[in-house]
């Protein structure tokens, strides 16, 4: 029987979010399914059918991913299932195809995941571009910190009405980095509203918006996080302009009466909590895992739209499987005033897969690892380290929840 790939109307929502909880063995209840439609109805929805049954389903959200100097149009995979019964098929295969038709289409240069298992996602030329950090402080004695914490004062917003205060915050902070993502005010009405009724939210207690400034003045930073009951805090996200307005952060949720400790599941792995405070074995990294899986879909189009921290002139021989106008060998000509990118009968200086150029290109994986363990052929001498000086940027990318 021949499996159609084709568009996911409206009327089949439903259905596509049938198979998805199949495909996760999840159970979910109304409120959950709801909010799930609502973002399926502003996402593109890839169907793979067979007759009128749909055995394959992929979205994608229309998002703007920050790139080092800028910010680049990108789709964010999502809900990626396919029927047990029709597993290793090549459905996700052709779905991703009819991805990749979408991106060029309408001049997406990017793609990126969070992915449920670790070994999908590499075949189709997605790199782990960030990195996240489990942190846990303990908190039953005071936090050390080695510098002094903004002073300004701390006040509590209701979750619904902390949108206009935490969004420019979070612009400001996606300025700075690669890999985070655009939120429109839906996203911001998901993220602040009331727990749903059938979530597992409500076991880390109600979600708290506390902000640091004057009241009449642009906030300098905030952190959404619960209380659980047996007294541990757990932070969903700190945001803060500088570092004192981060220690005055941090030192807040582990000074809250009746808690013993402090986690946060997302932490950049460059955050300044890790080199202020004073007593590493009160803060501890108890995880670290790929984030976001980033796929430079045009490669042309993404490495000459971002910045460039120093010259560098290499020719790149790209391996790309599934994408072959990203493949051959092309000469990168950069610096900070801009970059051409384009086919070459030269020499190559470096040979790589696209989803190791797609790991590097935010900054956060250095080419000379990757050289280092047997993934990336260095043909010239130095051009590894060459090429990581001009993919350098001040802050490490991070991504923290995807949509
Ligand atoms: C961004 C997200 O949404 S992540 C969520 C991913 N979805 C899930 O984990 C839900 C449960 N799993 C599934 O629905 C499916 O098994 C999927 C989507 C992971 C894979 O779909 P399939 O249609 O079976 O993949 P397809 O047949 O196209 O496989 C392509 C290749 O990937 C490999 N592959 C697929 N899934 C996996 C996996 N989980 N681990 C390792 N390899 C895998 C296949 O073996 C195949 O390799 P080959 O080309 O060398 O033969």
């Amino acid at each position: 029987m021949t499996t159609d790939i084709r568009d996911i109307p409206e009327a089949h929502v439903d259905r596509a979010l049938d198979l998805a909880h199949l495909a996760f063995h999840v159970t979910a209840g109304d409120a959950t399914r709801k909010r799930q439609r609502e973002l399926l109805l502003n996402a593109e929805r890839v169907g793979a059918y067979e007759d009128e049954e749909i055995v394959g389903f992929a979205a994608a959200h229309r998002l703007g991913l920050s790139v080092p100097g800028g910010e680049l149009p990108a789709a964010e995979l999502d809900f990626v299932s396919v029927a047990p019964t029709h597993r290793r098929r090549g459905v996700l295969t052709g779905m991703m195809g009819e991805l990749w038709r979408r991106c060029a289409a309408d001049n997406r240069p990017l793609a990126c995941l969070w992915a449920s298992e670790e070994a999908i996602y590499g075949r189709f030329g997605f790199g782990p571009a960030t990195e996240a950090y489990h942190v846990e402080i303990n908190t039953t004695r005071p936090l050390e910190l080695r510098i002094t914490p903004d002073r300004r004062p701390l006040r509590l917003l209701a979750p619904a009405d902390a949108r206009t205060v935490l969004a420019p915050l979070y612009e400001t902070g996606r300025a700075r980095r690669g890999g985070r993502l655009s939120r429109d005010e839906a996203w911001w009405r998901r993220a602040l509203r009331p727990d749903d009724e059938d979530g597992d939210d409500a076991k880390d207690g109600p979600a708290r918006v506390v902000v640091l400034g004057d009241k009449d003045a642009p906030a300098a930073g905030y952190a959404v996080y619960r209380v659980g009951e047996k007294g541990t805090v757990t932070v969903e996200e700190l945001e803060a302009d500088d570092a004192p307005a981060a220690a005055a952060l941090w030192s807040y949720l582990a000074s809250i009466d009746l808690t013993r400790k402090v986690q946060a599941w997302g932490v950049a792995p460059d955050d300044p909590l890790l080199h202020f405070a004073a007593d590493r074995d009160q803060v501890r990294v108890t995880g670290q895992w790929p984030a976001m899986w980033l796929r430079l879909v045009d490669v042309a189009r993404s490495l000459t739209a971002r910045s460039w921290a120093a010259p560098v002139d290499l020719v790149l021989e790209v391996r790309d499987a599934s994408l072959p106008a990203n493949a051959g060998r092309f000469r990168l000509t950069a610096d900070p005033s801009g970059a051409t990118y384009g086919p070459t009968g030269d020499p190559a200086d470096l040979a790589l897969d696209v989803r190791d150029l797609s790991a590097c290109y935010l900054g956060g994986v250095r080419v000379r690892r990757l050289v280092h363990a047997g993934l990336v052929e260095e043909r010239t001498p130095g051009a590894a380290r060459l090429l990581d000086a001009a993919l350098e940027t001040e802050y490490l990318p991070f991504a923290g929840e995807g949509s």
